[in-house]
Formats: structure tokens, C-alpha cells, sequence
């Protein structure tokens, strides 16, 4: 099994979807840029939705048009249906994602449908993006816990893992959406879903509302895992998560990787400096420990 830990950057959508105002374009557009700088090669940019549900992603055309592109950078966008997708084409995005989740009421809250009308939903999309060449990754929300329900079975994540990765999803990222999972629940849930989606093809999605995202990301590499969603300065959350905090800070999970030997290429310094320009800019306090601490 490869050493080497593939990072997915979500800070531009994930982390800026949950601020309270709107922010600006250009500095969406600088923050991606810096991220790319930085040594990241797959940066989740923008989001495809109804700007009536999420208005802090309205601008997705400006920002991913607005990027000066690099040709070893992967930029995605969340598209939730057909028009997401065409948007985020005309946009020149090279890589989408869909999103569901494992528990019903938070699928209703999330993107007013039920799992089954998610999925039919994302059927020709993929079919679009397949024609157009464009590979397409598959979020399952509230793998663990749901806001509404409670716990989640790993075998009811298993089954919309498996639904997602049946119809043609590439990747599938496992969302802790509450940040409430342990060690022990992760691994009974990646033991669950492996036996439906192949572990190469499977990704982590911590948030760190409990403090546990680094210690779950350590044991879901153990079983097996490389791929690992992180958000710089831990900006974000979920709007229909209530209470939700931030995903895991790239600075902690670089910090951990490079530590580990499984990460070599991102320039960690680089990487800080950005987190703290960005919570500058956002007027928040610095989500990473590491971002705080670090003196070099
Ligand atoms: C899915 C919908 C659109 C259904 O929303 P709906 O209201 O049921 O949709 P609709 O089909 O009835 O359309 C309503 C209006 O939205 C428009 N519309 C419809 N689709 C689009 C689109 N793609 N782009 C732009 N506009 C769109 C559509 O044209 C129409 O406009 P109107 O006629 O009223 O002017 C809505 O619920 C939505 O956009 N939800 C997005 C919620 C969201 O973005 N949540 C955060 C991302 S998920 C997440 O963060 C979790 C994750 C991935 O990080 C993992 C984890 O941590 O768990």
C-alpha cells in the first residue's frame, strides 16, 4: 500500500460557505491561489448550488474563472444537480462532487430531498460529466452522527457509499459532518464501507468540533486510507449542521503527515502564512493550533 497521502483542500468551499457575510471574489480568488503556492494539488474552489441556500457561493463562476490556473492543480466544485454541473462546465471546472448523506432528515435539510431523489438526481449528472471527461467524487454526510437522528449505522453509510460509488462516483469522502466520531467508530465504519468501495478510492472528511478529527485521521490511515480532506486555519462548518465546527486545519494534517514521511511536497510555512492572512481577512480567530504556534 502507497506511503503517500493525497490532500484534498476544501478551505475555498467548505470553509468559506459557513462565514456569516459575504467574501469577496478577489479574495477567494487570492486564497486559492496561495493554497496552489503552497504545494496543494487538489483544491475544492467553488460550489454549484442554489444561491437562495447558500448565497456565500454565489460567486463560483468569478472565482474559478478568475484563477490563474495551474496545469498540475485539480479545481473542483460541489454541484448538487444537472444546472450545478453546467454551471461549474462553463465555469472550466476540472473535477466535480455530488453530496448526500447517510441519514435522511439531514439529506432533507441539506438539499431538501431524500436519499433516494439525491441519488436519481446525481444519475444524469454523471452521465454529463462521464460525456465530458470529468471525473466525479461522491460526499456521504453524517457518516457517524446526525444532527437530527443521532447515530448512524456504518452499514446505512455503507449503503450510500456504495450507491454513489455503483454509479460511477470515482472517490468517495466519508463526512463527519458533526466532528462527534472516535477511533473506534471510525474504524467499524471504514471496515463497513470497504467491503463496498475499494480503500484506494476512499477519502476522510473530519470536522473538529470534538478535538477528535487528528486522532481519526491517524486511525483511518492505519486501515488503510489516503486520501484526506482538510480545510486551512480549519475555517468552516455546515450551515445545516447546527453547531458544527470547522473541518481538521491542513496545517494540523501536513503537520502530522510530514512527522509521518507520507507527505513531503507541501511547504508547511507557506501554508501558515496563508491560514493566518485568511483569518485576517476574515476577522476570525486562527482555527489551527499549528498556525498559532508556529515560530520558524
Ligand atoms: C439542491 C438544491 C438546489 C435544491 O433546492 P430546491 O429549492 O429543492 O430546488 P429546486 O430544484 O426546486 O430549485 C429552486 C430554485 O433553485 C434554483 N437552483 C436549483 N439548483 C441550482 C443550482 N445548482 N445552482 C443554482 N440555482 C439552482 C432553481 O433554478 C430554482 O430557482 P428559482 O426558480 O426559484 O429562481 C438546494 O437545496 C441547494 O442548493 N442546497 C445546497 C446546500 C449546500 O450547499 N450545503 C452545503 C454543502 S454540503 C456540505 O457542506 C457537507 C460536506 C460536503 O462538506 C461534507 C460534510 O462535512 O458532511
Amino acid at each position: 500500500m502507497s506511503d503517500k497521502v493525497r490532500l484534498v483542500e476544501v478551505g475555498p468551499r467548505d470553509g468559506l460557505q459557513n462565514e456569516p457575510g459575504l467574501v469577496p471574489f478577489a479574495i477567494k480568488i487570492a486564497l486559492v491561489e496561495r493554497l496552489a503556492d503552497c504545494g496543494l494539488r487538489h483544491i475544492e474552489a467553488a460550489s454549484f448550488v442554489s444561491p437562495k441556500w447558500v448565497p456565500q457561493m454565489a460567486d463560483g463562476h468569478a472565482v474559478l474563472t478568475g484563477i490563474h490556473r495551474r496545469p498540475n492543480v485539480i479545481y473542483s466544485a460541489l454541484t448538487p444537480n444537472l444546472k450545478g454541473l453546467e454551471a461549474a462546465l462553463a465555469a472550466g471546472v476540472d473535477q466535480v462532487a455530488v453530496f448526500t448523506a447517510a441519514s435522511e432528515s439531514f439529506c432533507q435539510h441539506n438539499i431538501n430531498a431524500s436519499i433516494a431523489t439525491s441519488l436519481a438526481r446525481f444519475a444524469p449528472l454523471l452521465a454529463l460529466a462521464k460525456e465530458q471527461g470529468i471525473p466525479v467524487r461522491g460526499y456521504v454526510s453524517t457518516v457517524l452522527d446526525c444532527p437530527y437522528e443521532g447515530a448512524i449505522t456504518p452499514e446505512a453509510a455503507a449503503q450510500v457509499a456504495s450507491a454513489l460509488y455503483q454509479m460511477g462516483c470515482t472517490e468517495i469522502s466519508l463526512g463527519d459532518t458533526l466532528g462527534t466520531g472516535t477511533p473506534k467508530r471510525v474504524r467499524a465504519l471504514l471496515s463497513a464501507v470497504s467491503q463496498e468501495v475499494p480503500l484506494p478510492q476512499l477519502a476522510v472528511h473530519f470536522h473538529d468540533t470534538y478535538g477528535q478529527a487528528l486522532v481519526n485521521i491517524y486511525a483511518a490511515l492505519e486501515q488503510g486510507i489516503r486520501i484526506i480532506d482538510s480545510s486551512v486555519a480549519g475555517l468552516g462548518g455546515c450551515p445545516y449542521a447546527p453547531g458544527a465546527s470547522g473541518n481538521v486545519a491542513t496545517e494540523e494534517v501536513v503537520y502530522l503527515l510530514q512527522g509521518l514521511g507520507m507527505l513531503t511536497r507541501v511547504n508547511l510555512d507557506n501554508l501558515v502564512q496563508t491560514g493566518r492572512w485568511i483569518s485576517q481577512q476574515l476577522g476570525r480567530r486562527n482555527g489551527s493550533k499549528v498556525g498559532l504556534a508556529w515560530t520558524k
